[in-house]
């Protein structure tokens, strides 16, 4: 890992995704040609970048059955368990229509409506991601999303992972395609002759998926950029080294562009765990993954004290960040830029992947200075509600139409002087 003792954080410009020109060059080709070439396109793709020449894009219920029958029990179990922590946790957030009579003839409110449909993207192009079925689809079911749509790409047997599939089924998604990368996005934002497009595209995926949803934005709406994962902890020398160790590795062996970050204020502390860091590396079945995330984007930044280490967190704008200290609290105060917060040495990031109830859809690459994890918000849109009564468009008419008069919309100001009674003053 490298070691940043002086402050300069400039190797955050660097990872941008901007800075991938040749991967962004790639998304527009893949995206353009599915644009013109439809199903054939999608199946091209699918066997340049999975190895699977597809018979069908379109998964069969028959499909569903057998893949859940060959998940073993205990998994199961495991998946609805977590279903039901999301599905909890995710109810509170559901926001409410209102009206409100804020003044005499003058109702105000916001009505609520769920998207008609939504495309979940499920990565599975180094691991299968049944967590991100549960993540990504249930807060759109708890928005009332009718149509939940779900791509993930084939696996080495020619079938979407059968865990992903037990998931989907397990939370009664119906309509899934067997495609993935920039092709699926592609496919979910302008249609071919299998999938219909979507209102949005919402999950995470790695750079060319993370890509492909900034390149189709505009045409649809998408949630976030979601791409490689990233963790940051803020240890001091009371934390176990060979837990942050483990910790920093659970997400360096998603993707080899996967950051992560330990930032302390003990020097000693930090070279425990880069040694402990070095010694797990070995044991990872997925190792050469890992090790390449830890040794291109691997940091070990250290600060003068743990207010400084927040300040630090705050422009990384970290995915996870655990908070490993004495006193995580304390920390907690200073942090504004994080996209799921751990507290305290039992809270493990993995509990927040898989289990606890929070969405693990998070913004990557700096995107947690302005955006927020997945959420039933994410399903919703608000209409704004307006109720004037001849009353309240009496006394307020003429404020109106001067306003609209000074922007120099004389038509707005005579429709709604055309309602009103007596004498109207023009200047
Ligand atoms: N931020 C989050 O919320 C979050 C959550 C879960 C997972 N993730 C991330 O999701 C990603 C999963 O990555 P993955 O690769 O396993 O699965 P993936 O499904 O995201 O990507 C696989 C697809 O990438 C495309 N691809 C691969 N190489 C390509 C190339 N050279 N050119 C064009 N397209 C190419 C292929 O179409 C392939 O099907 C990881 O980066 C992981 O960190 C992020
Ligand atoms: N850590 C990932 C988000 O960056 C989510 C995940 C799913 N499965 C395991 N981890
Ligand atoms: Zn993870």
């Amino acid at each position: 890992m490298e070691w940043i003792k002086d402050g300069n954080l400039d190797f955050l410009r660097k990872r941008k995704v901007e800075a991938r020109e040749d991967a962004q060059q790639s998304v527009a080709e893949i995206i353009n040609r599915v644009k013109s070439g439809g199903d054939e396109a999608l199946k091209a793709f699918t066997k340049q970048f999975d190895g699977i020449a597809l018979e069908a894009i379109q998964v069969t219920e028959d499909q569903m059955i057998a893949a859940a029958a060959r998940v073993p029990k205990p998994v199961l179990q495991a998946i609805k368990q977590a279903a039901r922590n999301i599905r909890a946790f995710h109810e509170k957030q559901l926001p409410q229509s209102w009206t409100e009579t804020v003044d005499q003839g003058v109702v105000l409110g916001q009505k609520v409506t769920p998207l008609d449909s939504v495309g979940v993207y499920v990565p599975g192009g180094t691991a299968c991601y049944p967590s991100s079925v549960l993540m990504g689809a249930i807060p759109a079911l708890v928005a009332g999303v009718k149509r939940v749509v779900l791509v993930s790409p084939p696996q080495k047997n020619g079938l979407i992972a059968d865990g992903v599939l037990a998931a989907a089924r397990e939370i009664g998604i119906h309509e899934i395609y067997q495609v993935g990368g920039a092709q699926a996005i592609a496919a979910l934002a302008y249609g071919t002759e299998s999938i219909r497009p979507v209102n949005k595209i919402v999950g995470p995926g790695n750079l060319y998926v993370m890509l492909a949803k900034k390149y189709v934005f505009g045409d649809v709406a998408i949630d976030s950029l979601a791409g490689p994962s990233e963790i940051a902890v803020v240890a001091d020398d009371s934390a176990n080294p060979s837990w942050v160790a483990a910790d920093l590795l659970s997400q360096a062996e998603h993707d080899r562009l996967s950051m992560p970050v330990l930032v302390t204020n003990s020097e000693a502390f930090g070279q425990q765990v880069e040694q402990e860091v070095e010694n797990q590396l070995k044991e990872l079945p997925r190792e050469a993954i890992a090790s390449e995330s830890v040794h291109k984007q691997g940091k070990i930044i250290l600060t003068a004290n743990l207010q400084q280490a927040a300040d630090v967190i705050n422009q990384i704008a970290p995915e996870h960040l655990e908070l490993a200290t004495r006193e995580p609290k304390e920390v907690l105060k200073f942090v504004r830029n994080a996209g799921a917060i751990f507290l305290g040495k039992y809270s493990s990031e993995p509990v927040g992947d898989y289990f606890a109830g929070p969405n693990h859809i998070i913004p990557t690459n700096g995107s947690a200075r302005y955006a927020s994890p997945l959420g039933v918000e994410s399903f919703i849109k608000r209409s704004s509600i307006i109720e004037y009564s001849d009353e309240a468009l009496q006394a307020n008419g003429q404020a109106i139409a001067a306003f609209a008069r000074f922007e120099g919309l004389e038509g707005h100001a005579r429709a709604v002087e055309k309602r009103m009674k007596g004498a109207v003053i023009h200047e």
